[in-house]
């Protein structure tokens, strides 16, 4: 994954690699400067006025220097930036891209995790990796080429010497990659537990598992401190062993240095000292290219964390790019349509049906009989596996996915609230802005305007994430005020089956008798009321339908709709 992106850093690379060429000079130039200097100062008790031009000089090279390590460590900065972005666009488009189902697998916590520092460890690939890889192999090649030229030996001591570096770089960065992936699973469990346990803290306590959940938060917060010990353990290994190699070396040039200088007397001062300034810089560059390489190692972790994410199966509902023909609501038409999850042994058999403009549908049947499943099945939330699903006609898979979720509804039985202010809220069934009058009309209607006017702000108070602080009730008013708002040609409605406070329960009747002439209301019923004025009944059972048609109907003739209604009734007859 990560390499993809040094394709497009193309021009950025190769101007990293100019400005290191720059930065080699500036060294090579700096130390030449120093020794010129030292040399005139000492050996040839030159006036300090002479060596002035030199010294300006130096200042200058010193200043390239630093502004071309500044440039490229920018440039850097910029590809990390990007490929952040673009990382994380990829990584929204996959968990939006998945059906409802896949969306809500696993873990919050996980996912965040994923999200933010996960993808911010890759940071280092771009940020330091590559700016280094760029600017170290530019500066050694060409200090150790100007080493070999003034004193051929110690660049052969060097040339013996400095490949230690980066093959023991390799060796012990190798475990880098697993180690540091490793540690990003951790932390993503450690998350994932610690959400979980904060938004079931109440469930947790009301069942005295407390200590319990205290343990795996410990558990896991020590298993994540254990893999974090193991990523430092190896970069501090890493750097013992560079640091050994490069003192080790930098020791022998200044022995075989002072060996010919004095004993043989066959090298000159400047060259002795040029080349003893120069090697600690070659050594620095490749120390830093060690450090930088388990960084870049590190983020190759977390980009195959990233990756085994991505490559996770889904079954996505494709979409096309027919728009519907009509002002009016759709005709939904099921033909032998099937659907299976990926995991379990749930199947639900080949289904036809026919719900015409404005019908009023409910879906009945015990608890697991796929009720929830027929209804994302017809609101296209989960793809039909076999047979087909035509919307007015056009099979879902060509229709315009933009068009068909701007003419429905969905009210789940339990709706979702933002963090954010009610009037945010309820805007959420509104493409535009609208007036607060709007606002108040679908409000009042929803029964949920004097709760507002109640509230400090009003329509401007902030409601909790998850709608924390607002009864079930309130937040089904609220679910039912953006329903209004948006007006859905089709609405999917999944009843709740824990009894609404009768007041609610009269409000959804109401909002839902609103709606009745102008929406094709498809139901997963649970109500008596809600089955007996449907205008057509969906019976399922394991999966199949087991009968259709009005309530009249199916109460004469199937004996399982019959047991169902007269459960319902306390063993009343209809
Ligand atoms: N994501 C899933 N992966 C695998 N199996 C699932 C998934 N969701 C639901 N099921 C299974 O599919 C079956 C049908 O579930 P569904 O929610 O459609 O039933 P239902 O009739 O709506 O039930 P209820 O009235 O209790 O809500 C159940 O056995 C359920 O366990």
């Amino acid at each position: 994954m990560l390499k993809e992106f040094t394709k497009d850093f193309r021009s950025r690379m190769i101007w990293m690699g100019v400005a290191s060429l720059f930065m080699a000079l500036a060294i090579v130039g700096q130390s030449y400067l120093v020794v010129t200097i030292i040399q005139q100062l000492f050996l040839d008790n030159a006036a300090f006025s002479s060596i002035l031009p030199a010294v300006f000089i130096l200042i200058g090279m010193l200043l390239v220097r630093t502004v071309f390590q500044y440039m490229i460590k920018g440039s850097g900065i910029k590809m990390a930036q990007t490929a952040k972005v673009s990382i994380r666009e990829k990584l929204l488009r996959h968990f939006t891209s998945q059906p409802m189902i896949d969306a809500d697998k696993g873990q919050s916590g996980r996912k965040t995790s994923l999200f933010m520092d996960t993808i911010d460890e890759i940071d280092g690939y771009f940020s330091q990796y590559l700016p280094q890889v760029i600017q170290s192999v530019g500066i050694v090649l060409i200090v150790w080429l100007v080493i070999f030229i003034q004193n051929w030996t110690s660049g052969l001591i060097i040339l013996v010497s400095a490949p230690f570096i980066p093959v023991f770089m390799m060796i012990i960065g190798i475990k880098t990659k697993d180690k540091s992936k490793e540690q990003l699973s951790e932390l993503a469990a450690f998350s994932g537990t610690f959400l979980d346990t904060l938004q079931g803290l109440p469930t947790v306590k009301l069942f005295g598992r407390s200590q319990e959940q205290r343990n795996k938060i410990d558990q896991d917060s020590t298993s994540f401190r254990d893999a974090t010990m193991g990523v430092l353990k190896v970069a501090f290994t890493n750097s013992l062993a560079l640091e050994f190699i490069a003192m080790l070396s930098i020791g022998l040039i200044a022995l075989e240095i002072a060996i010919r200088m004095i004993i043989f007397q066959n090298l000159s001062f400047f060259t002795g000292f040029f080349v003893l300034l120069l090697a600690p810089e070659l050594f620095s560059q490749l120390k830093q290219l060690g450090s930088a390489f388990h960084s870049g190692r590190a983020s190759m972790g977390a980009a195959s964390r990233v990756e085994d994410v991505l490559d996770e199966e889904t079954t996505p509902v494709s979409w096309g790019t027919a728009s519907l023909k009509t002002d009016k609501a759709p005709e939904l038409r099921l033909e032998q349509a099937s659907f299976h999850y990926e995991e379990g042994n749930f199947q639900l058999a080949p289904a036809s049906m026919r719900i015409l403009p404005y019908e009023q549908v409910a879906i009945i049947g015990k608890t697991g009989a796929g009720k929830s499943t027929l209804l994302h099945v017809l609101a296209g939330f989960l793809p039909a596996k076999e047979g087909n699903f035509l919307i007015d006609g056009i099979a879902q898979e060509k229709v315009e996915k933009a068009d068909w979720f701007g003419r429905i509804g969905y009210l789940s039985q339990q709706p979702y609230v933002f963090s954010g202010t009610v009037r945010d809220n309820i805007l959420l069934g509104s493409q535009e802005e609208q007036h607060d009058k709007v606002i108040q009309e679908v409000a009042e209607h929803a029964g949920i305007w004097k709760w507002i006017t109640a509230l400090p702000d009003g329509l401007d108070t902030i409601i909790g994430e998850g709608g924390r602080g607002l009864s079930g009730g309130e937040k089904q008013r609220i679910a039912i005020a953006r329903t209004l708002l948006k007006k859905p040609q089709i609405l999917f409605f999944d009843e709740p089956t824990t009894g609404l406070d009768i007041q609610t329960e009269h409000i959804l009747q109401k909002s839902l008798d609103t709606l009745r002439n102008q929406t094709t209301m498809i139901t997963v019923a649970h109500r008596l009321h809600t089955i007996r004025n449907a205008d057509k009944i969906f019976l399922l059972d394991q999966g199949e339908i087991a009968g259709e048609g009005t309530h009249e109907q199916l109460y004469k003739n199937n004996e399982m709709y019959r047991k169902m209604i007269h459960t319902q009734q306390g063993g009343r007859e209809a």
